[in-house]
């Protein structure tokens, strides 16, 4: 899938990880689309409520694809389920990932990180005590230990661990510069103004170098400028070759990114399609209606 109308020829500027090189960007059109991610007949219920009802979608590898829907339609709980917060009442969550298939309806929520996936939250969860370079080596952590044999390399004196240390640095350094961060980052995480914690959360998550990024509602709260910068920055990720997945309820970013949308209203999905064809699509438009919110 590679719709030319949900794709913005501007703000393509890449944004490789460390290390990492990408395929030109005009090469993306072209490209072959593959699955990262497959939803097939999702339910969640508590009790007798029916978050999210035997819902199927596909995400494609390096596409924004956005998760949108009135109040309560269900958005948070997939991607409860997606992450491992909840374990899915039946279905199916597959992740394609750089590691093989995994199935993360049966994964723990580390296990799930470890395959690839990370996320950002509604209410920012950073460290609000530590620097906001600690923040990014904090979420690298796992990967540290690893690197050093379980930090006994570090204790040894081990040579392993100052490269994997060092390593580390690099790359929170480079996403504190993806995310204008660079100059705040002996500031504690608190200290820091409402948008630029967002940007924060999201440079954590990178960190980690996910293959698959799901945010949930990354410009709550951000003004018109700083909700254009996000756009941008969110391009330039999904350029550097890591797949999104956004829930948001600011129309004008997700019309303005997203790839493909899908909707989801009382937890059943009624439209999946590419931005164009979302905006004339009566069921979505009834249902926003139906909230008293026209979405725009
Ligand atoms: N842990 C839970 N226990 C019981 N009910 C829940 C739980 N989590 C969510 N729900 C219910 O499931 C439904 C879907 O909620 P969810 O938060 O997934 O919607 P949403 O689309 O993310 O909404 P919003 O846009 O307002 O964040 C709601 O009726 C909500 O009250």
């Amino acid at each position: 899938m590679s719709p030319s109308d949900g794709r913005n020829a501007e703000g393509r500027g890449e944004l490789n990880r460390p290390g990492q090189t990408t395929s030109p960007s005009d090469g993306r059109s072209a490209a072959v689309s593959r699955p990262i991610l497959s939803v097939e007949e999702l339910t969640m219920r508590f009790g007798g409520l029916v978050a999210v009802d035997d819902v199927s979608f596909t995400a494609e590898t390096n596409d924004i694809t956005a998760i949108i829907g009135p109040n309560g339609a269900g958005k948070t709980t997939l991607f409860n389920c997606i992450t491992g917060f909840y374990r899915p009442s039946a279905g199916a969550i597959t992740l394609h990932g750089p590691l093989g298939e995994a199935a993360l309806h049966r994964l723990a929520g580390h296990r799930i990180a470890r395959a690839g996936v990370a996320r950002t939250f509604q209410n920012i969860r950073l460290f609000q005590g530590m620097t906001v370079l600690e923040n990014l080596l904090v979420a690298q952590h796992n990967r540290l230990m690893a690197a050093t044999g379980l930090g006994i390399g570090a204790v040894l004196g081990l040579s392993r661990y100052p490269a994997a240390e060092r390593e580390a640095i690099e790359r929170a350094r480079h996403w504190l510069d993806a995310t204008a961060l660079l100059e705040r980052a002996d500031d504690p995480a608190g200290a820091l103004p409402y948008g630029a914690q967002r940007r924060l959360e999201i440079a954590r998550a990178m960190c980690t170098e996910p293959a698959l990024l799901c945010l949930d509602e990354p410009a709550a709260g951000l003004n018109p400028r700083e909700s254009d910068e996000l756009s941008m920055l969110l391009r330039q990720i999904r350029d550097g070759g890591c797949s999104i997945l956004l829930i948001e309820h600011d129309m004008s970013v997700v019309m303005g990114i997203s790839d493909r949308i899908v909707v989801l209203d009382h937890g059943r999905k009624i439209a999946d399609a590419v931005p164009s064809a979302i905006r004339a699509d009566a069921r979505v438009i009834a249902a926003y209606l139906g909230e008293g919110d026209e979405g725009e």
